[in-house]
């Protein structure tokens, strides 16, 4: 399930051109200042974006490369951004069932699949809820459960933690690594936190204006870091985290 990567996509002033793997069953974190190219690049692996150059590769699979461009719904990757995106007419169960209908389970079976999430993520009060009846919180449970009710093989996730309260944050932070292990699904985590990417990642990338910066083993890169970019973000940790960084005393 390696998903490999390079591709060159040309952006106002600068073109995005990567290249990197995402090992069976780990999870990559992405981060990089704003406008650095890290939705360019999500979105080409989902499809929602073409490349002008390269090969994205999954399982063996070419998804896309100068030549192909499989339609986003054939690529087997999933989704999960900060707008969890529900059906707003769809009750949690329903949106849940759509899911696992994508994933390819007929209309009985993706009931049942839909059920056993919400009692496994303890949502049964709200299965029933339309999307206006739940609080950010829920309805990114609901986004998560119904993006893993498909099988991708690798869950694009873009910064789905930013509109969270903290403690909301940390409870969904650990329920999507949980859940990724339960189900050996690979991951990309898009994010502005050292928190998210030491949390739930193996493997960090750095960019800056479409290149990769730095590359590695997440504390790797936190422990050295390539540029001021990076020392910023590791410096973000809380004081008591052993990757901590603190500000010289003058
Ligand atoms: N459709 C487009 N055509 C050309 N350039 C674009 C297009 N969309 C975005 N860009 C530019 O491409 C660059 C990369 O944008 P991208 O959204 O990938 O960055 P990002 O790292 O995800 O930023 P952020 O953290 O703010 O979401 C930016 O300079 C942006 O202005």
């Amino acid at each position: 399930m390696t998903l490999e990567v390079a591709l060159r996509v040309p952006r106002t002033g600068f073109d995005v051109d990567v290249e990197f793997q995402v090992p069976a069953g780990s999870t990559l974190a992405m981060m990089g200042p704003s406008g650095s190219g890290k939705s360019t690049i999500v979105h080409a692996i989902a499809g929602i974006q073409k490349i002008a150059a390269g090969r994205i590769e999954l399982s063996g699979t070419v998804l896309a490369d100068a030549k192909q461009h499989r339609p986003p719904h054939l690529r087997e990757v999933g989704l999960l951004g900060q707008d969890p995106h529900l059906f707003p007419h769809q009750d949690a169960l329903k949106n849940i069932a759509f899911g696992a209908r994508a994933g390819g389970l007929d209309k009985a079976a993706a009931k049942a699949a839909a059920a056993e999430w919400i009692a496994r993520l303890g949502l049964e009060e709200i299965a029933t809820h339309r999307p206006e009846a739940l609080s950010g919180g829920q309805r990114q449970r609901i986004a998560l459960a119904r993006a893993l009710a498909a099988a991708p093989k690798i869950l694009l996730i873009d910064e789905p933690f930013a509109s969270l309260d903290v403690e909301a944050a940390m409870d969904m932070r650990a329920l999507v690594r949980e859940e990724l292990e339960r189900t050996g699904t690979s991951a990309i985590v898009v994010s502005h936190s050292a928190a998210d990417a030491l949390a739930l990642a193996d493997d960090l990338l750095v960019l800056e204006r479409g290149r990769i910066i730095a590359q590695g083993a997440v504390q790797q890169v936190f422990a050295e870091p390539a540029n001021r970019f990076v020392r910023a973000v590791a410096a973000t940790l809380p004081a008591q985290h052993p990757m901590s960084i603190q500000e010289e005393q003058p």
